[in-house]
């Protein structure tokens, strides 16, 4: 064969190739870079992408704002999508974040939680929708179906910073409930209006929360299935607890990409396998995505979408006097909550003992 031969192959089949539609790393970088930095509105919802959802295509792109917050810098830009409601015809804004970064660079036990929920409060977010690439842990629960979650077991480590409340500052806030019904309730009607069409919703699940990044054994795989797990990730968890020490009503979409490693008629999880999976049903997530964001952006799910039922609950569960903050905790707890250094229902609380229910609809406006 002469010599010449592959190279004219080779540059045959270069120019009679489509025009590359696909992005580079860099060039989206460079598009987010061209955004304005800077969205003058208030955003209240937000979008994390997880595993296979790096963006979210279809909607218009009109900030990426790069934040730095008291916990550092959140995983990716926040870009800023206006979401164009088919209801009333108003653009929304919607906050988007790449969990694992523009590259999926950050392993789920490095994933800056504090600061990705921080950014996403200090741009008004109170409702944010987390999507996540889970495996089954049960036989109807087939990969690609999505499930919501309502409840989770922390099977993390405690190696990842988990609590905006320490260094001087100490609060519990309720966490029976790790989802929020209001938005989960929501969520369930947007998914079971696209069954029939692709989307196989299941409307409850106990999602494991494990360490990573490693898949688990097939031991620790029987063993979630004989607490009753449904799904197993990596990511929920802080993010979920996060989410409810800043009053931001949160609620996790799995999809499912496999069977983890108990079912012995199928292989073992692997990444290739989680991703096949989620491109094949990225359509799917994407139609999900958008329901729920049009849903949400009724104005008869105002007050869902601002987490009315979370506000003041931190205030109630505060155990140190604001007194007694000292200037550092001061510091980061009043960017979280502008306005904490004067939070004075905690004096109120102890000194009258009141009911704290009714002292948060009395007094909201402390
Ligand atoms: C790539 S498989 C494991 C990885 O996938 C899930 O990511 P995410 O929850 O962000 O969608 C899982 O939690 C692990 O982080
Ligand atoms: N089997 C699995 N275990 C943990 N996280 C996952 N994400 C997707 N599949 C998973």
């Amino acid at each position: 064969m002469p010599l010449w031969t592959p190279v004219r192959r080779h540059f045959a089949h270069f120019v009679s190739r489509p025009l590359r539609t696909i992005e580079s790393p860099k060039q989206r970088a460079r598009r987010m870079a061209a955004l304005p930095n800077e969205y003058k509105d208030s955003v209240r919802i937000a979008v994390i992408g997880g595993t296979g959802l790096k963006e979210l295509p279809g909607f218009t792109q009109v900030a990426s704002l790069d934040i730095t917050t008291p916990w550092g810098k959140p995983s990716s830009p926040i870009t800023i999508l206006h979401h164009k409601c088919s209801t009333s015809g108003k653009d929304v804004p919607v906050a988007f974040l790449s969990r694992h970064g523009l590259h999926h660079e950050i392993a789920p036990h490095e994933v800056p939680s504090r600061a990705n929920i921080a950014a996403l409060r200090s741009i008004g977010v109170r409702t944010i929708i987390a999507f996540s690439a889970v495996g089954s842990l049960q036989e109807h629960i087939k990969p690609r179906d999505f499930v919501v979650p309502d409840q989770v077991i922390d099977r993390t480590k405690g190696i990842r910073p988990f609590t905006f409340f320490e260094g001087g500052a100490v609060a519990h806030v309720g966490f029976a409930d790790p989802f929020d019904e209001k938005v989960a309730k929501i969520v369930r009607a947007c998914g079971h209006s696209l069954e029939g069409d692709g989307v196989v919703l299941h409307d409850r699940g106990t999602l494991i929360c494990m360490e990573g990044p490693q898949f688990s054994t097939r031991a620790e795989s029987n063993l979630y299935r004989s607490w009753g797990g449904s799904v197993i990730n990596m990511s929920c968890l802080p993010e979920a607890k996060l989410a409810r020490e800043a009053e931001i009503a949160y609620q996790m979409i799995c999809m499912s990409t496999d069977y983890d490693c108990w079912r012995e008629s199928t292989e073992d999880v692997t990444v290739e396998m989680v991703m096949g999976n989620m491109k094949a049903n990225a359509a799917n997530a994407r139609r999900f995505v958008s329901a729920v964001l049009d849903t949400l952006s009724l104005d008869a799910h105002a007050d869902t979408v601002n987490a009315k039922h979370l506000e003041g609950s931190v205030k109630f569960g505060l155990s140190t006097p604001v007194t007694q903050w000292n200037p550092e905790v001061k510091k980061k707890l009043d960017w979280l909550f502008p306005g904490a250094q004067n939070w004075s229902l905690f004096k109120y609380r102890q000194e009258y003992g009141v009911d704290t229910q009714s002292a948060i609809r009395s007094t909201s406006q402390d």
